[in-house]
């Protein structure tokens, strides 16, 4: 693949985005790792596009020939007295009407063939999309300059039919001004150095342009994603409610309008300039044209080529300059098109941090935990943060054992909980599940037997069914089992209301879709977590949104059926985490106490403190 760049560290900056010729040679590279992926998509599409072309390449030069001929044949029959046969005319002419019958058959069969092929790459480019989205880490998707390259990429999957016809149509043409300029250098050999005087001026001007539109284009990535961004915000339910309340449409249609209005200028002083210059360039190529023209003029004048040479010269003259000027123009979308091919290789090979050993074999997941999971010294990093979100974090959560995380806001128990789930890696100590690293372990394994359902849980605009069989979406035919999990979640109830029950559409943005209310919705997700077998269940503040007689069931429920496996609670209301074996408190990412209800109560610490705060609260 072409190191063609090294850019996205900062895609802003255009000096970055400046390419050489060099490069953009160099990005050509990449184009025998696109027709790999062509081919791939379809041998046959591509075998018979490009037998196709082949033929059509042929036929202008026939064609041009064949009118030579008709020409020659009708001087001749002029000058004869009396009658002759013209079989051998009406023949010629016949023979030129198939061609161009056979021309636009074949030409319409091939946009046929480039778009079924490119609609089929696009498809099959997005499932690759969004496949190795899958196995990358959370962290990257945390990282802007991940949404960069994802963004880049994604635009790759839409407008490669371009490059695809493009290069196609680039060979197509090759062959076509190979024949016609065989039949020009019969007669001139220098008419064809004329030509490529002719052409040359428009292509290296293209060429600049070409570039500096990439560069503007890629250095604008980050606001073209703003700018998708603030489409949707502007008109989307989801955000609807707080758009008008607040009164926002204003302010995100001034930015939307700023920005989109910045783009706009400085892409038309291009478009200016480029048309500008187009003009002054090409006409230096038409003036070569005629340069060429006069001088066959002149030659079938004075008798030195026949009539019909004269048209099949001229003719051809002009093909050829019009099919290289092409050729050259191609070339230089070719090459901008490779350069943008780079950032979807580009992407495809960003690697996933966190996966499974890959140098030895990974470890089963234990099937019961019989220790359970030892956290040695932890310290967590954000990327992109110099704060450590948890440092010097030691504590056992034993096999069996319920255990609640209290803190405050920003406290680190989330964090906590994604070290747990493997979403991250500790930067400092390691967290052990019985007595080996968690890294040993499985990936695929170790997220099967943990269940997680986070604070800001998805609401799936899908069914009310799929939406719980989301927490084990290989049982979603197993409707039993999802409505035990709804039973068990208490979301029963909300889905007996619904018209269509668990095969009702959730959310507003689809068809006859219901919306639920926050708590609704809370029971739906909380019943993900019973859809699965998981040794270790993770509830993350999951009854904010539910009334107090519906959280104390769930609490009482939760307890019963973890019954024998671990599980981790994080709430701010201490009616709830008092029912857990243990309490950890944590603050500014470090462990404050652990202790069981009443030993916390007892050591009258930050538990006792904050305990004693909602308690009066509550009289
Ligand atoms: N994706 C992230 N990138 C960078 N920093 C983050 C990220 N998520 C959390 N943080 C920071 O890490 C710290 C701990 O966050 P965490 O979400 O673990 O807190 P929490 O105790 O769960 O808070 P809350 O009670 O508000 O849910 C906070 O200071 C937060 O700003």
């Amino acid at each position: 693949m072409a190191k063609s760049q090294k850019p996205t560290d900062n895609p802003t900056s255009t000096k970055e985005s400046e390419l050489s010729w060099r490069e953009r040679f160099a990005a050509l590279g990449n184009l025998p790792a696109f027709f790999r992926l062509v081919w791939e998509t379809s041998p046959g599409l591509f075998i018979g596009n490009a037998a196709l072309r082949l033929i059509r390449a042929a036929i202008p030069a026939a064609t041009l020939y064949i009118g030579k001929l008709i020409i020659d044949e009708v001087v001749r029959l002029n000058r004869l007295p009396g009658f002759d046969d013209t079989s051998y005319l009406w023949t010629l002419v016949a023979a030129e009407f198939g061609l161009a019958i056979l021309s636009t058959g074949i030409g319409r069969a091939v946009s046929l063939l480039d778009g079924l092929l490119g609609d089929l790459f696009a498809n099959r480019t997005s499932v690759r999309l969004m496949e190795h989205a899958a196995t990358l880490d959370l962290e990257q998707f945390e990282d802007a300059t991940f949404y960069d390259k994802l963004e880049r990429a994604r635009r790759q999957t839409t407008g490669r039919t371009i490059l695809l016809s493009g290069v196609f149509g680039q060979v197509q043409e090759l062959i076509s001004v190979g024949f016609l300029a065989a039949g020009l250098a019969v007669y001139n050999p220098w008419l064809l150095l004329l030509i490529l005087v002719a052409v040359t001026p428009s292509f290296i001007g293209d060429n600049y342009f070409n570039q500096r539109s990439y560069s503007l284009s890629r250095s604008w990535t980050p606001e073209r994603r703003e700018l998708d961004y603030l489409r949707y915000i502007g008109a989307s339910d989801e955000t609807a409610k707080e758009v008008k309340i607040f009164g926002l449409s204003g302010f995100i249609i001034d930015r939307f309008r700023s920005l989109s209005n910045e783009f706009f200028q400085k892409n038309k002083q291009l478009a200016i300039s480029r048309a500008g210059w187009g003009v002054l360039l090409t006409g230096l190529g038409t003036a070569g044209y005629y340069g060429a023209y006069v001088w066959i003029v002149a030659r079938a004048v004075n008798g030195q080529i026949s009539l019909g040479d004269l048209t099949f010269l001229a003719g051809s003259f002009r093909q050829v300059r019009g099919s290289l000027e092409g050729i050259l123009l191609q070339f230089s979308s070719l090459t901008q098109e490779a350069i943008y091919l780079q950032d979807l290789f580009d992407y495809f090979a960003i690697k996933p941090l966190i996966h499974s050993q890959v140098d030895r074999k990974p470890l089963p997941f234990p099937r019961p935990v019989r220790e359970g999971f030892v956290f040695e010294n932890v310290g967590f990093k954000y990327t992109n943060s110099d704060r450590w979100a948890l440092r010097n974090l030691s504590f056992t959560l034993h096999a069996g054992e319920k255990l609640a995380l209290v803190g405050e806001n920003g406290a680190g128990k989330t964090t906590l909980v994604k070290l747990l789930a493997r979403l991250y890696d500790p930067a400092e100590g390691r967290i052990l599940l019985d007595g080996h690293d968690l890294r040993d372990y499985d990936l695929d394994e170790l997220r099967r037997n943990i269940g997680v359902i986070f604070q800001d849980y998805t609401r799936f605009k899908m069914s009310a069914g799929t939406n719980i069989a989301v927490g084990d979406i290989d049982e979603r035919t197993n409707q039993p089992r999802i409505e035990t999990s709804a039973q068990r979640s208490l979301a029963d109830t909300v889905i007996a209301k619904l018209p269509e029950g668990y095969e009702q559409q959730l959310g507003k943005s689809f068809n006859k879709g219901v919306e639920l209310s926050g708590g609704e919705w809370q029971k739906v997700a909380l019943g993900r977590a019973y859809m699965r077998d998981a040794q270790l269940i993770i509830l993350d503040e999951p009854t904010a949104a539910l009334d107090a007689r519906a959280e104390y069931e769930v609490f009482q429920r939760f307890a019963k059926l973890t019954e024998g496996r671990s599980s981790v609670i994080i709430s701010h209301r201490f009616s709830t985490v008092r029912m857990a074996d243990r309490i950890l408190v944590l603050e500014g990412g470090r462990l404050l106490e652990i202790g069981s209800h009443y030993e916390l109560l007892e050591q009258d610490g930050r538990y006792a403190e904050l305990f004693g705060l909602q308690a009066r609260g509550y009289q």
